[in-house]
């Protein structure tokens, strides 16, 4: 068999379109939605991401608001301008990327956000709303992950689905999204045994664990649907966490890498900004953008 190519890339730029047409119409009613971007030093990768975020941002009529400090910033310059962000009306969403130096606390930092404007989805109030079914933000990953899987398979229910590391960013947040869609949901992680037969029982597969090709070909169920969050920098240049060229020979769909879930990643946080700057205003959540 030979997988179909889930086409992230081509995803993501119609949600953003439709992100487009949204922003377009606030604005005739004075509301320009608003991303602030946090970097703390000075990252080569980070670099790159941060000026497309910037570049998407703006595409889509929003207002890209870029804070660089310098590495040795101390923790309590972050936190004093996280608070004037907060208190900026201006301001719709925020993002802090990560991961910060580490003489921070990244904990610390992240609930200092005011969590209406926690586009990431990492203040530990919208974890908890996420885990018990209430309205929050939903980082941005996972839920680019969820509406690739919806679009591909229509219902999730019933499915037994693997996810491959238990980060809070991805594997975490993931299982809940997955779970909330009543699929069956296991977390396998590093110590996880057997973990290549459990994957062949998996009708879903969402890889997350930081290894280059660390999922092989013969470890999928023929016809499963293959999500490779896997952002790998090597010397034959960037893959994903899935042995891409073996598991197309089972999978029914999988995700390549680049042009899979990186755009959809993107796209989510500008959906999550359209979102906060809709609920911030007192108007009802935008189709489609939520899970
Ligand atoms: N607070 C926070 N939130 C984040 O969401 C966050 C973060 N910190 N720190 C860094 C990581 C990384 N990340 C990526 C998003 C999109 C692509 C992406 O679009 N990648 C393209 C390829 C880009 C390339 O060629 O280098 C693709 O997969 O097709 C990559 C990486 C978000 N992160």
């Amino acid at each position: 068999m030979t997988a179909t190519l889930i086409d992230g890339k081509a995803f993501a730029a119609g949600l953003r379109t439709r992100i487009g047409t949204a922003v377009a119409a606030l604005k005739t009613q004075g509301i320009t939605p608003g991303l602030a971007v946090v970097l703390v030093g000075e990252d080569p990768a980070s670099e790159v991401y941060i000026r497309s975020k910037g570049r998407m941002t703006r595409e889509v009529g929003m207002n890209s608001f870029e804070h660089r400090l310098p590495a040795d910033t101390p923790q309590a310059d972050l936190l004093a301008l996280i608070d004037r962000l907060n208190a900026d009306p201006a301001v719709n969403g925020i993002l802090v990327q990560l991961p910060l130096p580490r003489h921070m606390d990244e904990a610390a930092v992240i609930n200092a956000i005011d969590p209406a404007k926690d586009v990431d989805g990492f203040h530990i109030l919208n974890v908890g709303r996420l885990a018990t079914g209430q309205k929050a933000m939903v980082p941005c990953t996972p839920l680019g992950c969820l509406m690739l899987l919806r679009d591909q398979l229509g219902s999730l229910s019933g499915k037994n689905a693997l996810v491959i590391g238990r980060s809070n960013i991805v594997g975490k947040p993931m299982a809940q999204l997955l779970l909330r869609d009543s699929a069956t949901v296991t977390v396998a992680h590093s110590r996880t045994a057997n973990l290549r037969d459990l994957c062949r029982q998996a009708d879903i597969v969402v890889a997350a664990v930081g290894r280059a090709r660390f999922v092989q070909g013969d470890w999928i169920k023929p016809g499963a649907v293959v999500i490779d969050v896997g952002i790998n920098r090597t010397d034959d240049g960037l893959v994903g966490d899935v042995d891409f060229v073996s598991a197309s020979q089972f999978a029914g769909a999988i995700t390549p890498v680049p042009g899979g879930v990186g755009p959809m990643t993107i796209a989510c946080l500008l959906a999550n900004t359209l979102t906060a700057t809709a609920r911030a205003n007192g108007l009802p959540d935008p189709q489609g953008l939520t899970p």
